[in-house]
C-alpha cells in the first residue's frame, strides 16, 4: 500500500512556512480518510489538500475541467471545491479591506472559510462513512438540489430522481458524483444496493449537458449482457424528458448498426461486444469523454483484460473521465487502476470488501450432495418467501438442480451462460415479475443484478471466492432494506469456511466461534468437484423429458 499511498498524495504541495501558524495548529489532527483496514498508517493531513486556484465560476470550471486536464496534475488546475482558495487569493489582494474589518467573518478570513470547510467536509464524510484519499477532493454532496445550485444540473434529472422517489444521495452518490462533475477519475468501492449505478450515470449526464450528433461521448462497461441491460433502463429512467440517447449494445446492433450514423450519446456494452466492434472498425470511441468500468474488478479479471485493454485504448480522447465502481476492490485491482488512471481519487463507503450489512447471513452445514437437497426441500418447505435467489458452481449443476425442482410445487426458473440470450433474458424478466419464485444462477447474475426486494440467496454450492460470497448475497438486501443470506458447507468446503466466516464478521454478522479457530487458508478459487444434483434414475429422465 505504501506505493498507492505515494501515488494518490503525489504532487501534494502544502507551503508549511506561509502557514505555520495554522499548521502548529492543525498539527496533530488528521481527516479520517482512507481508514479502511488496509490502510490504517494512512492519514491526510488537512493541509496535504491545499491548493490555490484562479477564480472562475463553478459552472465554467466544471465544463473548463476536462478540457483543461489534458494530463495536466489536478494541482494545477481549478477543480470544484476550491472556491476556498479563489477567495483567499483576492482578499489577500485587498488586505487594507480585511484588517479594517468587515461584518462577513468568512470574508475577512478565507483560511477560516477554509478550515470551516473541510472541517465540514470531515463530518460529512464521517456520518457516511465516506472514505477519501487523493488531491483536492470536492465536498460530498449535501442534497440533489445541490446538482443544480452548484452544477447546473437540469431540472429533468431532478425530477426524474424525484420520480424515481430518490430523496436523498445515498453515500457513494455525495461522494463520487461530485468528483465525476469536477472532471476527476475516480475509482469507488461500496457495499452492493448501494446506489453505485446512478452515482455514475448522473454525472455522466450532468456532464454531456445534451444529446448530441457528435458521436459516441460516453461508455460504460459491464461484465454481463443482464447487467448491460439493466444498466441501459436505469440510465432511461434518469433521461426521461430529454434528447439523450442512450443504447444497449446488442447482437443485432453490433450486427447491423451503421455507429458511424448512429444516434447514440451513451453505449452500454460487455467488453466482449465492443471490442469485437472495435476489431472490425465499425465503432469510433475517439471521441468518448466519459468511461465507467462498472463491477470493475471483475473486468480486470484474466478473461476480461484484454478486451478492456483494447476498449480502452479506442477511448483515445486525452481529456477522458475514466471510473471504476465495485462492490469488491482487490489491491491488485487498485494498483491496476493507477496504471491506467489520471490524479484519480478513491472513494470508499464502509470498509473495503464488505458485504452489506443488511443482509442477515447463516451458514448452514448439509454433510453431502444429498443433505444439501433435502435441506433445501425442508426450507421451502416450512416457509417458502419468494422471491428466493439460489447460486450454484456451474451451468451442469444449475440445470441439475432446475430439473430436481421444476416438478415440485414451486414456481422455479433457472439462468446459466448456455441458455440463448432471448431465455436468459425470459427468465431476468419472469422473476422480476413475480412469474418464478425461485430463481437458480450460475454467477452469471451475482454481480450488480437489481431483483427488487430479493428475500432470500441461498448459496446452495459455496463460492467461490469472498467477493463472490459479497456480490452474491449482495443480491439481497439492497437500497437499505433488510435480507437474508443461507450458505450451505460440506466437508469439502470446510477449509474455506474461516474466510467466508471473516466476511461476515466484519459486516456484524455473528460466527460460530469454532470457524474463527479453524486455520487461514490462502483463498483460491474453490469450485471442487461434486457429486451430482440429480436424485432421479437417468432413465426416468429421459422419459420425462420424452
Ligand atoms: N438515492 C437513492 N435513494 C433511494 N434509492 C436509490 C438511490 N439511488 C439508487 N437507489 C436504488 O438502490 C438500488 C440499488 O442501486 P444500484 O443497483 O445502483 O446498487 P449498486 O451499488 O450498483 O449495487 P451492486 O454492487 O450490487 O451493483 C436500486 O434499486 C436503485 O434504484
Amino acid at each position: 500500500m505504501e506505493k498507492s499511498a505515494n501515488f494518490l498524495f503525489g504532487g501534494t504541495n502544502f507551503n508549511r512556512k506561509k502557514f505555520a501558524p495554522d499548521f502548529a495548529k492543525f498539527k496533530n489532527r488528521t481527516v479520517e480518510d482512507d481508514d479502511d483496514d488496509d490502510d490504517h498508517n494512512k492519514k491526510v493531513s488537512f493541509f496535504e489538500q491545499e491548493e490555490e486556484s484562479e477564480e472562475e465560476p463553478e459552472q465554467e470550471k466544471i465544463a473548463s475541467s476536462s478540457k483543461k486536464r489534458k494530463r495536466k496534475s489536478a494541482n494545477s488546475e481549478p477543480v470544484e471545491g476550491f472556491d476556498v482558495f479563489k477567495s483567499s487569493k483576492k482578499s489577500r489582494s485587498k488586505g487594507k479591506e480585511v484588517e479594517q474589518g468587515t461584518k462577513d467573518e468568512t470574508l475577512e478570513n478565507p483560511k477560516k472559510e477554509l478550515y470551516r470547510r473541510m472541517e465540514q467536509d470531515a463530518l460529512s464524510r464521517k456520518q457516511y462513512n465516506i472514505h477519501v484519499s487523493g488531491n483536492n477532493i470536492p465536498s460530498p454532496l449535501k442534497s440533489f438540489t445541490e446538482l443544480s445550485s452548484r452544477y447546473g444540473c437540469k431540472k429533468y434529472i431532478l425530477r426524474n430522481l424525484a420520480e424515481l422517489g430518490f430523496k436523498e444521495p445515498t453515500p457513494i452518490q455525495r461522494q463520487a458524483i461530485p468528483i465525476l462533475l469536477s472532471g476527476r477519475e475516480c475509482f469507488a468501492c461500496a457495499p452492493t444496493g448501494s446506489g453505485k449505478t446512478f452515482a455514475f450515470i448522473c454525472p455522466m449526464l450532468i456532464k454531456l449537458k445534451r444529446h448530441s450528433t457528435d458521436g459516441i461521448r460516453a461508455v460504460i462497461l459491464s461484465p454481463a449482457r443482464e447487467l448491460a441491460a439493466q444498466t441501459a433502463r436505469e440510465g432511461k429512467k434518469l433521461i426521461k424528458g430529454s434528447k439523450f440517447n442512450i443504447r444497449l449494445m446488442t447482437k443485432p446492433l453490433a450486427k447491423t448498426a451503421d455507429f458511424s450514423k448512429l444516434q447514440c450519446d451513451v453505449l452500454i456494452s460487455t467488453p466482449m461486444r465492443l471490442k469485437r466492434a472495435i476489431k472490425a472498425k465499425k465503432i469510433d470511441l475517439s471521441k468518448v469523454e466519459y468511461l465507467v468500468l462498472d463491477e470493475s474488478d471483475k473486468l480486470f479479471e484474466q478473461s476480461m483484460l484484454k478486451q478492456i485493454d483494447g476498449v480502452v485504448k479506442a477511448c483515445s480522447n486525452p481529456s477522458i473521465i475514466r471510473s471504476l465502481f465495485s462492490a469488491t476492490l482487490p489491491d491488485s485491482v487498485e494498483e491496476l487502476a493507477r496504471s491506467i488512471m489520471h490524479d484519480a481519487v478513491r472513494v470508499i463507503i464502509g470498509r473495503k470488501n464488505t458485504a452489506s450489512e443488511t443482509v442477515k447471513q447463516k451458514l448452514v452445514f448439509a454433510g453431502t450432495e444429498e443433505g444439501k437437497l433435502l435441506a433445501l426441500r425442508q426450507s421451502f418447505a416450512q416457509s417458502l418467501n419468494p422471491p428466493v435467489l439460489i447460486f450454484v458452481q456451474s451451468k451442469e449443476r444449475a440445470k441439475q438442480l432446475y430439473d430436481e425442482l421444476k416438478c415440485e410445487d414451486i414456481r422455479v426458473g433457472v439462468i446459466h451462460s448456455d441458455l440463448p440470450p432471448g431465455e436468459r433474458e425470459n427468465a431476468v424478466d419472469s422473476f422480476r415479475a413475480g412469474e418464478t419464485w425461485v430463481l437458480i444462477a450460475t454467477d452469471v447474475i451475482a454481480r450488480g443484478m437489481d431483483f427488487k426486494g430479493i428475500n432470500c440467496v441461498i448459496n446452495y454450492d459455496f463460492p467461490d471466492s469472498a467477493s463472490a460470497y459479497i456480490h452474491r448475497i449482495g443480491r439481497s438486501g439492497r437500497a437499505g432494506r433488510s435480507g437474508e443470506a443461507i450458505t450451505f458447507y460440506t466437508e469439502e468446503d470446510v477449509p474455506f469456511l474461516r474466510n467466508i466466516a471473516n466476511t461476515m464478521r466484519s459486516s456484524g454478522c455473528e460466527v460460530p466461534s469454532w470457524i474463527m479457530t479453524l486455520k487461514k487458508k490462502k483463498w483460491k478459487k474453490h469450485r471442487p468437484k461434486r457429486d451430482s444434483i440429480s436424485t432421479r434414475p437417468k432413465d426416468s429422465k429421459i422419459e420425462q423429458e420424452e
